[in-house]
């Protein structure tokens, strides 16, 4: 089998601090009114992290609903979550926080116990600020840009993307593409980029139909040839139904699966396959499944020294799989 046919996957458990968020993005199916939702306790964190040792998990995704910046509860929102990624960190695994936008000293002391992090541009066509973003202040492509540009100052692998079929043009797509790859060549950080179909569930107010997968590959191999090499093109299995359609994204150019656990919190709709499964599907197709990290070796020597030893740790267990 060459070697070039490896698509990889993280072994990934979502940690959710909140779903209360002041944003509402018609298409969200995980958000819930601010107040409404009881945040993550750190004794129900440890209790879960305990189990998760034993089930071969590596990453936490810590996914947030989000507090707004001007709100007296903010610092306490964000001490959460960092108090979240200390814990999840002493205790082995590697945190990826995404918790919409940050200001630049919350994202100086995450990237301190984060091994990744991330954060969707969604669409940079401002027309969306007057559908499904009308309510969204965290969506202004302004603010999400910058948030690219801060974490590349600050020397933060990160994951981007976008969220396709929300009423943008496929220029539209072209644009935020090529927006992702200028900011590449300036700072070197994005190691992913997901492309990600928008999935229709039973919270939402957006009455679109999901976004045809049968469009993925056509795309694919475009953002193959707008972005830079060195990143990645994500595409998440449980929101492509159809096997074929998977496998010609792959040859279209997509080489990772993403986070790859029991629950998929943003689209609680769409469980994800079974590794097995997914096997049965690549192998045949000469495809090899092969787990990851949260962060790529060439930003190992970015991170913290506390990061750096859980990596370590976790490469030596990867020898050994
Ligand atoms: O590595 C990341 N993976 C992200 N993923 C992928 C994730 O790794 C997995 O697909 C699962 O959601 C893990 O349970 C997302 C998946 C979604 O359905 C919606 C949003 C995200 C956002 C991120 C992200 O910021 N970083
Ligand atoms: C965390 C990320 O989840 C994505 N997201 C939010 N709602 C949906 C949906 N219905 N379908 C697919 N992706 C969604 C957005 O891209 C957000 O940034
Ligand atoms: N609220 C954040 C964002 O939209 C992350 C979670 S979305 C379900 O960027
Ligand atoms: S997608 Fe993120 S920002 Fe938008 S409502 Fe949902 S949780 Fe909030």
């Amino acid at each position: 089998m060459s070697l070039s046919r490896i698509v990889t996957y993280s072994a990934a458990y979502t940690l959710v601090p909140t779903y209360e968020c002041f944003n509402r993005c018609t298409y969200c199916n995980f958000r819930a009114d601010p107040g409404r939702s009881a945040w993550l306790t750190l004794a129900e964190v440890e209790r879960k992290l305990e189990y998760l040792l034993s089930q071969g998990i590596c990453e936490i995704l810590v996914l947030s609903g989000e507090v707004h910046p001007d709100s007296s509860r903010r610092d306490a929102w964000f001490q959460r979550i960092y108090d979240i990624c200390q814990l999840a960190l002493s205790g082995g695994f590697l945190p990826h926080t995404n918790a919409g936008p940050l200001r630049f000293q919350e994202m100086q002391q995450l990237k301190q116990v984060n091994a990744s992090m991330g954060l969707m541009l969604e669409q940079l066509t401002p027309n969306l600020l007057e559908t499904v973003h009308l309510h969204a202040p965290s969506k202004v492509p302004e603010l999400r840009l910058q948030q690219l540009e801060w974490a590349g100052k600050l020397k933060i692998p990160f994951t981007t993307g976008l969220l396709l079929g929300i009423g943008e043009r496929k220029d539209d797509r072209i644009e935020t593409l090529e927006a992702i790859a200028q900011i590449h060549r300036q700072w070197g950080h994005i190691q992913e980029v997901i492309l990600q179909p928008y999935s229709p569930g039973d919270r939402q107010s957006f009455t679109a139909s999901a976004f045809n997968s049968h469009h993925l590959p056509d795309l694919i191999a475009k953002a193959r040839d707008i972005l830079p090499q060195t990143i990645t093109i994500q595409i998440p299995p449980n929101l492509i139904p159809d096997a074929s359609v998977l496998l010609d994204c792959l040859e279209a150019g997509a080489r990772d699966l993403g986070g790859i656990g029991p629950k998929d919190e943003v689209n609680p709709d769409y469980p994800h396959p079974h590794l097995q499964r997914l096997r049965e599907i690549l192998e045949p197709a000469g495809w090899q499944l092969m787990l990851r990290l949260p962060v790529y070796p060439q930003y190992y020597d970015w991170l913290s020294p506390q990061l750096r030893e859980a990596v370590a740790a976790w490469e030596c267990k990867l020898l050994h799989f």
